[in-house]
């Protein structure tokens, strides 16, 4: 598995011409497992995104290096998950095969035993035809990560996947987590919970609508630097002049 880093050179991001994220300048190396972390509304959720490419930087530029042949995986925050899409699990599920098979290009026996394997290891067999409307928020999460498996991309994003989960689901998924880092791949995932951070994630990402912090997740969690990053945030002002740190 080719392992895959992330560069940002002085990268903004935002959404019109207002930046929600700046200043970010650094590289998640490959093969890290990297928590961003950061108060409400800190730029988490945008700066993933600016790493999937749904949004492009106003300013600087993001680049992967490495990529291996699949694809990036991302799992997007549970509320822009469209839950009454009528699908089944097993649907949702073979939907991390498209990279590979293509849309129309059909399930052979390989993929149907993939597909097992990946239902398994998130405890969802047995659920291969409940529509996903049915399913609980936890067992939509496993079968998330089911199909995040069978991605199999050597960069995993994750939009605070554990958020509303419960404790059993949460360790359940965690494994997976640390499976993956154990196997090389990159994994970046935004989450709210530090005592969770502190215990899993090696690296750490603070944020505030710019970078506060970024390392070794012991040095970075330090109550000053939290607090700094609280205050940012709370001090942001969206109708503030444009930054001017960059123009010399
Ligand atoms: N589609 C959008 N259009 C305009 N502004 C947006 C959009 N999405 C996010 N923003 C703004 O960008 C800023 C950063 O939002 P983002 O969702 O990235 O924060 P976050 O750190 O993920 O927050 P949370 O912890 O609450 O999920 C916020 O001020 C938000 O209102």
């Amino acid at each position: 598995m080719p392992a895959t880093s992330v560069r940002f050179d002085e990268v903004t991001l935002g959404y019109g011409r207002h930046p929600a994220v700046h200043h970010l300048d650094g590289e998640i190396a490959a093969g890290s497992l990297t928590a961003v972390v950061g108060p409400n509304g800190a730029g988490k959720s945008t700066l993933l995104k600016g790493i999937v490419g749904t949004l492009a930087p106003l300013e600087g530029r993001i680049s992967l290096n490495g990529a291996g042949p699949g694809p990036v995986a991302y799992l997007p925050q549970a509320a822009e998950i469209d839950r009454s899409f009528p699908l089944s699990v097993y649907d949702l599920v073979a939907m991390g095969l498209w990279s590979r098979s293509g849309l129309f290009g059909g399930i052979g026996r390989k993929d149907r035993t993939r597909i097992e394997h990946a239902l398994a290891a998130v405890g969802l067999i047995g659920f291969e035809r409940r529509p996903i409307s049915t399913l609980s928020g936890g067992q939509m999460q496993r079968a998330l990560f089911a199909r995040l498996l069978l991605q199999d991309a050597s960069l995993i994003l994750l939009d605070e996947p554990f958020t509303a989960i419960d404790a059993k689901t949460t360790a359940d998924l965690l494994d997976l987590v640390r499976r993956w880092h154990a196997e090389k791949r990159t994994v970046v995932a935004v989450l709210h919970d530090l005592d969770m951070v502190r215990r899993v994630f090696p690296e750490t990402l603070l944020i505030a609508r710019e970078p506060v912090a970024w390392g070794e997740t012991g040095h970075v969690l330090s109550p000053e630097n939290l607090l700094t990053a609280r205050q940012m945030v709370e001090a942001y002002d969206p109708h503030a002049a444009p930054c001017q740190r960059n123009a010399a």
